[in-house]
């Protein structure tokens, strides 16, 4: 291909378009800037040999038809061939956010966090136009995606479509079957998906996601994802390395010191069905709600240079994985990540051991002391940090926890707290860590601190639901006309939460019985749980230390 491009000098006119500068050349072409002659339109014109190996251009022409009109969709405003050239003539778009990631990291480390969310919201929604259509993208990647033109500089635009497929068929309708037969790997290394990348399975909209959630990840990491630092591998010995080097990833590794909204959109993302719809609105949910605890305005606009341009978050030295324990690790990664899953999915904790506590900080090391677990004797009390001995070690010795380690520490001291004052002390410290923590919203370790004083204050015996669930969540512009385009539409308005917080804090003062407050506590985990930001609100703290005073007089 190399060479024929070389033979083939790229015309000046072609399809009555003036061939302008070059824009970017890609796997097999070219791309410029190109002007109608009739109309004195300016496109983007990509440019092909008709006899390419790969002829990406063409496979792409498939899939504008069904795509136009999509936000953030450029146009098709011609495609042919003419002569020995193959031609597209798209929207011409702004630069690529590959393209604006060179020039920030000769100054700074990591994208700013606003930006992060801009761009999350922006190219999950591009992935449900894709996918309501019928299309996966299959090579997300942060130079597939690319500031609008001109009079649309704030939005995202998808381009590059030579890789991607209908994943529906055209003629049954139905989704595109699954195969345990390994395939040849069609994407990009940085980000495609562990699935598809290093098993070789068939791509579905679940890999979409997860290579954006990668490529989110990669820009909160100094330096990016450890596997894209030493470029595209050349050997197979360095795809090898690198295809390890990703496999063994652990996503808490990947996202410490992150919000942890980027680590349970990965495992979300890992855990989901091969024809199973990704819950596209949930997930802008979270992110509007992450801007939201930050401050940030507008965030479906992505304006850039950023308003907000210092690094807020960044990724804290992810350790590698070690050959010698990753294994081991693979093995304790699955049971955590089984554990980890959708809340729905969760163990509950009725059938945990109430008040023997096996994982309790008071627990046995292992030989070496370093933590690195033998497994536990009862593998439903995994902690969800996967290192609970460390981090009890660590909080023994002064060491300051994750908001996500203390919390899965307090949930399990409580579910070993056997009488109202030890109960009222561990809401207070539940109090106490939420508050401290920027974020306030309330995590799946969060729930797990409810679910325990929900459990023990009614009857520690029986089984109960978990209180986090599948909620009805507000849906941001899904591009559905029923639904309310500022995503007001469903779960709990801010009013109506404040509205019940409030009555939960006044409720709570005259409960006579643990039975009672059990049920405020249910109530208030329903309220948290159905709101859009399942952040805990002044009022939330009130309803809080309010619990833990009257459950102190009850005893
Ligand atoms: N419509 C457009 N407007 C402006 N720039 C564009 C446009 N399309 C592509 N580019 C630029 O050209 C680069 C290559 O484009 P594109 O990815 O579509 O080509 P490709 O040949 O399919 O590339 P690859 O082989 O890397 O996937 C993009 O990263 C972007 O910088």
């Amino acid at each position: 291909m190399a060479d024929q491009q070389r033979r083939l000098p790229y015309p000046k006119l072609i399809a009555n378009h003036l061939v302008g500068r070059k824009l970017g050349a890609g796997f097999s072409g070219a791309i410029f800037v190109a002007r109608n002659i009739h109309s004195q339109h300016e496109v983007a014109l990509k440019l092909q040999p008709i006899d390419e190996p790969c002829p990406t251009n063409r496979y792409e022409r498939a899939f504008y038809p069904a795509l136009q009109g999509g936000k953030g969709m450029p146009t098709l405003w011609a495609a042919g061939q003419e002569g020995p050239w193959d031609y597209l003539a798209i929207d011409l778009l702004g630069r690529s956010l590959d393209s604006i990631h060179r020039d920030l990291m000769m100054k700074q480390d990591v994208w700013d966090l606003r930006s992060v969310c801009c761009i999350a919201v922006q190219v999950i929604d591009r992935l449900r136009t894709m996918h309501q259509r019928g299309i996966l993208h299959r090579d997300i990647q942060l130079g597939n995606c690319v500031v609008g033109p001109s009079h649309d500089t704030k939005t995202i635009y998808m381009i590059d479509f030579g890789f991607s497929k209908f994943y529906i068929d055209p003629h049954t309708k139905r989704h595109i079957p699954d195969s345990k037969e390994p395939r040849d790997f069609i994407g990009n290394y940085w980000f495609s998906s562990v699935r598809v990348h290093c098993k070789g399975r068939v791509p579905s909209r679940r890999d979409d996601m997860e290579a954006m959630a990668l490529m989110l990840i990669h820009l909160l990491t100094p330096g990016g994802l450890s596997w894209t630092r030493n470029g595209v591998p050349k050997t197979d010995e360095a795809h090898d390395v690198l295809m390890r080097e990703k496999r063994l990833a652990r996503p808490e590794d990947l996202c410490r010191g992150l919000p942890p909204v980027f680590e349970e959109f990965l495992r979300y993302s890992r855990k989901l069905n091969f024809e199973q719809r990704p819950d596209y609105e949930r997930w802008l949910d979270e992110f509007y709600d992450l801007a939201d605890e930050y401050g940030y305005e507008d965030i479906d606009k992505f304006i850039w240079p950023s308003p907000y341009p210092a690094p807020t978050v960044r990724v804290t030295a992810a350790p590698k994985p070690s050959s010698r324990s990753s294994d081991l690790e693979g093995v304790l990664n699955g049971l955590a990540n089984m554990h980890l899953g959708s809340p729905g999915e969760r163990q509950v904790l009725g059938e945990r051991p109430n008040l023997v506590n096996r994982d309790s900080p008071a627990a046995p090391k292992d030989d070496k002391g370093k933590g690195k677990s033998k497994a536990p004797a009862n593998p439903d009390v995994i902690d969800l940090t996967t290192s609970s001995d460390e981090e009890n070690a660590r909080s023994r010795a002064g060491v300051r926890l994750t908001k996500a380690a203390h919390l899965a520490q307090l949930a399990r001291e409580i579910n070993a707290a056997s009488d109202n004052r030890a109960l009222a002390r561990l809401v207070r410290e539940f109090v106490r860590v939420m508050q401290e923590n920027r974020s306030k919203m309330l995590t799946k370790e969060g729930f797990a601190v409810l679910d325990a004083l929900h459990k023990q204050l009614g009857d520690p015996s029986v089984f109960i639901a978990p209180l986090r669930t599948t909620r009805p969540r507000a849906s941001h512009g899904n591009g559905n006309a029923s639904q309310n385009e500022n995503g007001a539409a469903g779960g709990e308005t801010r009013q109506g939460k404040m509205n019940k917080l409030f009555r939960l804090g006044m409720d709570v003062r005259g409960a006579g019985s643990n039975t009672q407050l059990a049920k405020l506590v249910a109530e208030f985990g329903s309220v948290i749980n159905r709101s859009s930001g399942r952040t805990v609100t002044k009022d939330g703290f009130g309803f809080l230390n309010g619990l833990a005073a009257r459950i102190e007089t009850l005893s």
